[in-house]
């Protein structure tokens, strides 16, 4: 791949050292010592890539890289910089700089950052300001959230295994997704698997396939998430109930680049890219014997954790706002919130963290009285949430006690022998459990985890009942493209 790259270094030897490896490479590139020279190349030809350092003798790199990501939206901008602060990697962030990379640093990460910048701006500029927008659905401006923007801007140049962490509802998933959309993997599949939503004896056969015949019951050859996941991204969900078995073969494949399906003796290549995710103490796991130790550190090779949202409250304003926007695009009412029921939402303890936050202004999009959300209207759905009862009946209670009376009446002239013989109390119950839990699954596209943490029950009890009530689950939400 060739491209015109223009570097902007005031110490000759990095120029030297850059150029040199870049040359051959197969790059064209010119060089500049200062902002001054860097603005003649500038005019003499638009580069494909430039790579700035941020201390230069006549201004700062990154100030004069903002001003261009400005006007020319398009151009991707990678940043050295021996100033190996926070700060200077969130401005560079800031600035859209594609890759951010602290001196010293090694050629061949360099020389990965040009290709992916490259490969990245090949295309229709204006396709691309909408995909990075949709590829980065993550909100938060808190240092928190800044220093897990610049690891996932780190890792879309690379393979690299990552570990995402945090408690549940943080936006592991998110980040998985942006990792994959926003790297050169984008265009394959994103599959993901959740440990926790699928029966443990079922979990080595989804991961790496089946043969026919491999047990009872395995009528075909079926592929598993890996070879479904070719050439694009695995994502692990709750890797940490991954069981001891699977631990031991995902961890071969691992080391080899290669796993065979059950029951089969073929090997197939294995090209995907891992990312896993756990709310757990891994640590903790390990030390309990419960997680090999040796897998733990083959994916932690990089590890993102998640703040929870009561560690960053300066973005919940930012989140709550995007909710209720989100839902006034869904065609749910359009509402604003006032200053004091923000600062209500910033004092909560937010135990389910930002999928808690997304839920109640949702809930006050649909049930709220007035376009104006206001402290007294936040204060009712917070504790009403925190009691883990009904927020606010969506139908007036009239309707749902006249509906139990129509039924009960409707028994009497159909089956009058329910009324006596001790299943009456069931039978009610299941009328209105029945659409609870097939509404509520077919909003999670079917999975049971996401629909039990909605529920507010244990995913046992989800189960049980989908067991009791005869209702078919299937797993469609355990692979996403
Ligand atoms: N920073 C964020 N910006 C916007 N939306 C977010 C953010 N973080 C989380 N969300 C939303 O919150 C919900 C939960 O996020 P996600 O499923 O990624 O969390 P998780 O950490 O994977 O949860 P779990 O451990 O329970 O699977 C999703 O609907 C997601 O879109």
């Amino acid at each position: 791949m060739s491209g015109d790259l223009l570097l902007v270094d005031d110490d000759a030897a990095i120029r030297t050292v850059i150029v040199t490896s870049l040359r051959r490479a197969g790059f064209d590139i010119r060089v500049a010592s200062s902002l001054a020279e860097m603005e003649r190349e500038l005019k003499r030809a638009r580069p494909d890539l430039l790579i700035t350092d941020v201390v230069l003798p006549d201004g700062d790199g990154l100030d004069r890289a903002a001003a261009l990501t400005e006007s020319d939206p398009g151009l991707p901008i990678i940043v050295l910089s021996a100033k190996n602060t926070l700060s200077t990697a969130v401005r560079a962030n800031e600035v859209g700089a594609f890759e951010y990379l602290p001196k010293p640093f090694d050629l061949d990460a360099l020389t990965a950052a040009v290709r992916g910048a490259l490969d990245r701006s090949v295309g229709d500029a204006e396709e691309q300001e909408t995909f990075a927008e949709d590829a980065v659905p993550l909100i938060g401006r808190s240092p928190a959230m800044q220093e897990v923007y610049r690891i996932i801007a780190r890792m879309v140049s690379n393979d690299l295994t990552v570990l995402v962490t945090g408690e549940s509802g943080t936006g592991k998933e998110l980040v998985a997704h942006a990792i994959h959309d926003l790297g050169h993997r984008r265009r394959e599949p994103f599959i993901a698997l959740n440990m926790a939503a699928i029966p443990r004896e079922l979990i080595e056969a989804e991961l790496f396939g089946h043969e026919r015949g491999a047990f009872t019951g395995a009528q075909a050859r079926v592929a598993g998430k890996f070879e479904q996941a070719s050439g694009g991204t695995l994502f692990l969900d709750e890797i940490g109930d991954m069981p001891m078995e699977a631990q031991t073969r995902l961890l071969r494949v691992l080391q080899s680049g290669e796993f065979t399906t059950v029951g089969g003796a073929r090997t197939i290549r294995a090209d995907v890219r891992i990312i896993a995710a756990t709310n757990k103490d891994l640590h903790q796991r390990v030390e309990a014997g419960q997680f090999r130790e040796d897998l733990f550190y083959r994916l932690n090779v990089v590890p993102i954790n998640l703040p929870a949202l009561r560690d960053r409250r300066q973005d919940i304003a930012l989140l709550a706002r995007h909710f209720l926007d989100r839902a006034a695009e869904e065609g749910l009412p359009r509402k604003r919130i006032d200053p004091a029921a923000l600062s209500l939402l910033e004092e909560h303890g937010w135990p389910g963290n930002v999928r808690e936050l997304q839920n109640v202004m949702r809930r006050i999009a649909v049930l709220g009285r007035d376009d104006v959300i206001d402290a007294e209207e936040i204060a009712a759905m917070l504790g009403a949430g925190e009691g883990g009862s009904a927020v606010e009946p969506l139908l007036p209670t009239k309707n749902i006690a006249d509906a139990v009376r129509a039924h009960l009446r409707h028994i009497e002239r159909e089956n009058p022998a329910l009324l006596s013989n001790g299943g009456l109390y069931d039978h009610m119950i299941a009328q209105v459990e029945r659409p609870l839990i097939e509404t509520m699954l077919a909003r999670h596209d079917d999975n049971q985890l996401r629909t039990a943490q909605a529920l507010g029950i244990n995913r046992n009890t989800l189960r049980k009942r989908l067991d009791l009530l005869g209702i078919e689950a299937g797993k469609r939400a355990e692979t996403k493209d």
